[in-house]
């Protein structure tokens, strides 16, 4: 179900059960249950044969699990990549057909890849300098088992957010206690990760805790979805309880988001970071890397970003919310590449499927006087709502932990740091003004969609005023279009 073609007007097998000991399917899965998750907890053994892998990747940390410095506090990585190694593209070959664990080598040969490549930059951030070049090529015996391991497992040989840093990079300190906060440690770390109250650690369990909440949403989306593709009399019922789960799904989301401030500090990103960059778009990597032994030219991959969450693309395409056509939009499009290829599918199905149902002019084009119909009205602009206060909390994060921090222009995933996030911050903005005025002509608003509309109308000036401000501190170009007095005459047919 990974790569295989899913046609579009058959449904989109997501999983109940996610069967966790079934070794035979890729790692990353969509299911009800674990919503965006792995299946399983992420393997955090190696076999035997990696015994030499896994000595030089607990050396690795700038403060290894004992608290010692490790390689990267003295530069001492790239020489011990040289001087260990070996080149176990053999003995990868010999577990291919255990796909988890080819992603657990996966996640492994990507932090050795991101270290190795980027360990200069490091060391010349900790003296204050700026970034200077990254080393060029990765050597054989890291290019040539990432390659093979990326491949059997459908991602990029460039480390990615779910099927690496972030969702299979976790382990349970007392399995008995299951997927909680305090619970979670991390399996690899660049810089102070391995300890758990570190802003490393704290910086990629946030997105895991908030990810533990997709069950619903993934849940909630299918209902909406299965609900109109077959009507029955109980359709627009359905419809509406779907909404509701998405909606409580993405609350404990946002809420969880919010504990990002007190978990990792602002202060702090700035220095894990240095590992996270990509190649795209980064002057550390002015010519892109050879792979040695894999393909002949320079590679370039976009680098590790909460951008390749599902969470909110799935809440995009399934709202159909409108982007503008601009350059900036083509790199969220281009983002949607970088997921396990089963998120990949089920994100392209969703969106075929909320166009060909006309999921969004269903809600809003429907007579306004049915109670039930205006209840979907109310609940759309309430998930809009959400998906709103992610993208309001992470342009804030961006502006404390990168902006007020650093003047490098591009973030780890390639995206200018000033334009892009606020590229679709307006966009659902501008979305909800329009819907929230077709509601407000027909007398339907209610007391907390107003309020809803109002903080839409005040977010708007503030988000304009500062982005504005920083496009000139910076000298970058506005691309932000103007709004538009509280939208109105704006249609709101899709
Ligand atoms: C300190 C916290 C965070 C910072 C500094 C941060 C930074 C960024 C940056 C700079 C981008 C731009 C894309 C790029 O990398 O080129 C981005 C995108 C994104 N990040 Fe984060 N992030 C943070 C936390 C999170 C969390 C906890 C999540 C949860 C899943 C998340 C999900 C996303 C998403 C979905 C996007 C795409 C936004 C969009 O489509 O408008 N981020 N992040």
């Amino acid at each position: 179900m990974g790569s295989m073609a899913i046609k579009m007007d058959e449904r989109f097998p997501v999983l109940d059960d996610p069967l966790p000991h079934d070794t035979s399917l890729q790692a990353f899965m969509v299911s009800t249950t674990r919503g965006f998750l792995p299946r399983m907890d992420p393997i955090v053994t190696l076999p035997a044969e990696f015994d030499v892998l896994e000595s030089i990747l607990q050396r690795m940390p700038v403060k290894t699990l004992s608290g010692e410095p490790g390689l990267l506090a003295h530069g001492q990585l790239g020489d011990v990549v040289k001087e260990e190694l070996p080149d176990l593209t053999d003995a990868v070959d010999k577990y291919k057909d255990n796909l988890p664990l080819m992603n657990a080598l996966y996640r492994d040969y990507s932090f050795l890849a991101s270290a190795y490549l980027l360990e200069p930059c490091h060391l010349r951030f900790i003296k204050g300098e700026p970034y200077g070049l990254a080393r060029d090529t990765l050597p054989k015996n890291i290019s040539r088992p990432i390659a093979r391991c990326a491949a059997l497992c459908e991602f990029k040989p460039f480390m990615e957010y779910a099927g690496s840093y972030a969702l299979f990079n976790y382990r349970l300190a007392d399995p008995s206690l299951g997927l909680v906060y305090s619970n979670l440690r991390l399996i690899r770390a660049f810089e102070h990760g391995l300890d758990p109250s570190s802003s490393e650690a704290g910086f990629v369990l946030v997105h895991i805790d908030m990810v533990r909440n997709s069950g619903p949403l993934v849940a909630g989306t299918m209902q909406c979805l299965d609900s109109l593709t077959t009507p029955t009399p109980q359709t627009r019922t359905e419809f509406n309880t779907g909404l509701a789960t998405i909606l409580d799904s993405l609350k404990k989301v946002n809420g969880v988001m919010e504990t990002m401030w007190t978990k990792s500090k602002p202060n702090s990103y700035t220095s894990f970071r240095t590992f996270i960059f990509g190649i795209t778009s980064q002057s550390m990597f002015p010519k892109g890397v050879i792979y040695e032994g894999v393909e002949d030219g320079p590679q370039e991959f976009r680098g590790e970003s909460g951008a390749n969450d599902s969470m909110i693309p799935l809440m995009d395409n399934f709202l159909e919310i409108p982007m503008p056509n601009t350059p900036l939009t083509e790199i969220l499009k281009d983002f949607r590449q970088y997921r396990p290829s089963n998120h990949r599918g089920f994100l392209e199905w969703v969106k075929t499927r909320s166009g060909t149902l006309g999921l969004r002019s269903w809600v809003w084009n429907t007579p306004p006087n049915k109670q039930e119909a205006v209840e979907s009205k109310r609940l759309w602009l309430k998930v809009l709502n959400q998906v709103r206060d992610f993208r309001w909390r992470h342009w804030c994060f961006a502006r404390e932990y990168i902006l007020k921090q650093t003047s490098h222009p591009t973030a780890t995933g390639g995206s200018p740091i000033v334009t892009w996030l606020p590229n679709q911050l307006h966009a659902v903005l501008a979305e909800m003004a329009t819907l929230g005025s077709s509601m407000e002509k027909d007398g339907n608003l209610g007391e907390e969609c107003g309020d809803i509309v109002d903080l839409v109308r005040r977010q708007q000036k503030t988000l304009w005023k500062e982005v504005s401000k920083y496009c000139e501190e910076r000298g970058v170009e506005m691309t932000m279009t103007p709004i538009p007095e509280y939208h109105e005459g704006v249609s709101v047919s899709a």
